[in-house]
């Protein structure tokens, strides 16, 4: 592999900085006795301060490739790596952290406890954990909700939760699949705002979506179809 790589149209940058790195990866599913080809040779690297989006149709690949970036699933053929975050092994809790479509809080746990378990996994005594959730809450305007449990939450604000709880660890790779599926337009937006509001600088963002107009909100699209990227474009409202 190449010290430095150019992504068409966008910047270049040396492989060794890459938080993750994927050269000609595919995955298939056998399904009975037919195989589906999800991915069909993807190569692909994520740098600090990215910020991409996985556009596609439902079935392009989308949360098949993301589950590959954040050593959720194995490729069935291909190499992935992790320059600058080390082996898959360390890569959670803490360094790559997910963000799901929806219903993914626990549901006997209220707003702030769910915040708070990534930081408890990792070995945090409880009372400061809980410290810092109710703090990024506070940072994503939830304040108020800290006590209320995932049922008694809207849509909106259950997504707000998942996105406190995947940054609370202050992970390097947010890799979030279809977070505002589930949401109406405006209600998206405004978990768009609070999210990118929220990254740190350094930190980079995949999210998939079938949405263009949450796409655009972020500055890189990867156009996914049929298991590979057709094609590469760079929002100009994701620049702003
Ligand atoms: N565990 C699995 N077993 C069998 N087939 C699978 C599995 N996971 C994904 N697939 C298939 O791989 C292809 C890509 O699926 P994937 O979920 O990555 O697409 P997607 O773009 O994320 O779609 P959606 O927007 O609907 O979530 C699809 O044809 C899907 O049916």
């Amino acid at each position: 592999m190449r010290d430095v790589i150019d992504r068409p149209g966008l910047h270049l940058g040396r492989l060794d900085t890459a938080l993750v790195s994927a050269h000609d990866l595919t995955r298939d599913f056998r399904v009975g006795t037919q195989t589906v080809h999800a991915l069909r040779g993807v190569s692909v690297w994520v740098a600090p301060g990215d910020r991409i989006a996985l556009l596609g149709s439902s079935g392009s690949g989308k949360s098949t490739l993301l589950h590959l970036l954040g050593a959720l699933d194995a490729p069935t053929s291909g190499t992935l790596s992790w320059p600058a975050l080390g082996a898959p092994d360390t890569l959670r809790p803490g360094r790559v952290s997910f963000v799901f479509q929806a219903q993914s809080l626990l549901a006997p746990l209220s707003a702030v406890e769910n915040v708070a378990l990534p930081l408890i996994l990792n070995g945090q005594d409880q009372g400061s954990a809980l410290h810092e959730a109710q703090e990024w809450l506070e940072r994503l305007d939830l304040g108020a909700l800290a006590d209320q449990l995932p049922e008694e939450l809207s849509g909106g604000q259950a997504q707000r939760v998942a996105v406190a709880r995947a940054l609370v660890t202050r992970p390097r790779l947010i890799l979030a699949d279809e977070p505002t599926g589930q949401l109406d337009s405006a209600t998206a937006q405004q978990l768009m705002d609070v999210l990118l509001a929220a990254l740190e600088p350094g930190s980079a963002l995949v999210l998939a979506t079938h949405d263009p107009a949450v796409a655009t909100r972020l500055k890189d699209v990867w156009h996914l179809q049929g298991g590979a990227v057709s094609g590469i474009t760079r929002s100009v409202r994701g620049l702003t």
